[in-house]
């Protein structure tokens, strides 16, 4: 299995070579050349997540790790999500279900996909002697999932770039408080995309990526949509895939975790519709209504997670839907330095075959909380409430919909208390959360500045 990359400039690589690079050296992502078909969905309801985990990723790793390293990673990275079967799926109404992703270590979807690369990192890096360093940006949850994952792991640096004062409070403590030597949080001036936009800069910059073996662990990463690939086999082989289509609503904000509703599409999965759902930062909705993708100013929500507008792996979605052409790939990305692109009528058209969407408001969002606490008694988070939302306007009878819940309300309790007045508790293993001192740095918006203190504070 072979890796290319959406820039069409960059090296193509093996499974093990895209993990470690994160973001290929053209600033493209990597994306598999060819997708392998899965074989006998049926036989995949009723077996244990890890199996079926080692069913769907094993195609996409080749000669990288052996089938003991995978089968072993996978134990190992599992293990720690508390539920019994790893991502339940729970009827909300008649027709609709919630897919909860929410029950690892971290209270969110990232650790499904971190748990694991963490796992695949060690193996790799322990054969290969390599130190790395990592810089991951955040809007909250891929940051709390990365230093939990990384934490105290020998020949690692993690550094997360969060915005300040824009994450909750819980995700900051979960990236603050954290005591292991190698975890570095920096709260950036700026907003989520200033955070991603320096990372790629960081990237970008070949002689310091090399100085310090620069690793991504961000969805631009192709082992973190992989890993999210699992779900959605689990989530519809239950309800009866491959002899019954599903619908998925997914909240969207970097696109990767529908990206892999995508992939799992493209192995035979019956999906029949894919549905974006964004908060009031709807560039995607808006991109898939008109075929103009513009970016245009963040604005703070309640479901911070998503208070994005450069979206990353909507570059792959684009790569797709305009037939592997990498020079049109390129050319859209420049465009989007000042400002935004055109999507052609083609590319628009096979976006649209593949994609629905919907946005939502704030008002809406919270609503959609009490609608859900008084009809079952469940408590959304505000991003999955924003799935919710978006999923009950396009049910149709006869096609089960599934939402995923992204993370568990107790990451968010300010929204969910303006929205029912309560405060979800957060589990035991994060009681002491609120007592523990915290460890952080504040950064500028600026490249250079992060660049000195990466190299000042690496522990290698
Ligand atoms: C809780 C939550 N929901 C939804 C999303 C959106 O996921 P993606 O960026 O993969 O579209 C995120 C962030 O990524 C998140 O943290
Ligand atoms: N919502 C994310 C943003 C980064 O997303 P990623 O999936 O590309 O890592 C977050 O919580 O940090």
């Amino acid at each position: 299995m072979r890796y290319i990359s959406t820039r069409g400039e960059a090296p193509a690589l093996d499974f093990e070579q895209a993990m470690l690079t994160g973001l290929a050296r053209d600033g493209g992502l990597y994306v598999p050349e060819t997708v392998p078909a899965m074989s006998d969905i049926a036989s995949l309801d009723g077996l244990p997540y890890e199996e079926v985990a080692f069913r769907v990723i094993r195609p996409f790793t080749g000669d990288s790790f052996s089938e003991d390293e995978l089968r072993g990673a996978i134990t190992r990275a599992y293990g720690r999500i508390s539920h019994v079967a790893r991502a339940p799926l729970v009827q909300l109404a008649p027709g609709h279900h919630l897919l909860e992703l929410f029950h690892g270590p971290t209270l969110a979807f990232k650790d499904f996909a971190m748990q694991l690369i963490a796992q695949l990192f060690q193996i790799a890096l322990k054969r290969s002697g390599q130190r790395i360093t990592i810089v991951g940006a955040t809007s909250g949850d891929t940051g709390s999932a990365a230093i939990e994952a990384f934490k105290g792991l020998d020949n690692v640096d993690v550094f997360i770039l969060f915005p300040h004062g824009r994450v909750s409070e819980v995700q900051r403590r979960q990236m603050t408080t954290p005591d292991a030597a190698n975890v570095h949080a920096l709260a950036l001036t700026g907003h989520f995309d200033d955070c991603q936009a320096r990372l790629k800069d960081l990237f970008n910059d070949h002689a310091f990526r090399d100085q310090v073996g620069l690793a991504g662990v961000n969805s631009i990463n192709w082992a973190r949509i992989v890993a999210q690939v699992v779900y959605y086999f689990t989530a519809a082989a239950s309800l009866g895939a491959p002899h019954r289509e599903v619908d998925f609503t997914v909240p969207t904000g970097n696109f990767g975790d529908i990206f892999a509703g995508s992939i799992a599409r493209a192995m035979g999965l019956p999906i029949r519709r894919l549905i974006v759902a964004t908060n009031q930062n709807d560039i995607l909705h808006r991109a898939l209504s008109t075929g103009e993708y513009r970016v245009g100013t963040v604005e703070p929500s309640i479901s911070p997670s998503m208070d994005i507008q450069v979206s990353s792996n909507f570059e792959r979605a684009l790569f797709w839907a305009y037939g592997g052409d990498a020079g049109a790939i390129r050319q859209l990305m420049d465009e989007l330095k000042t400002g935004g692109f055109s999507i052609s009528q083609g590319a628009l058209e096979t976006l649209r075959d593949q994609y629905a969407s919907g946005c939502v408001t704030e008002d809406e969002t919270l609503q959609m909380i009490r609608t859900i606490r008084d009809e079952t008694g469940q408590v959304l988070c505000p991003h999955s409430a924003v799935g919710v939302a978006v999923a009950r306007r396009h049910l149709e009878p006869g096609v089960p919909m599934v939402t995923l819940a992204t993370a568990h309300p107790a990451k968010f309790p300010d929204a969910v208390e303006q929205a029912v007045g309560l405060r979800p508790e957060l589990p035991p293993h994060m009681a002491q959360l609120f007592d523990l001192p915290e460890r952080v740095s504040r950064v500028e918006n600026d490249v250079a500045a992060l660049r000195s203190l990466i190299l000042e504070r690496r522990t290698a």
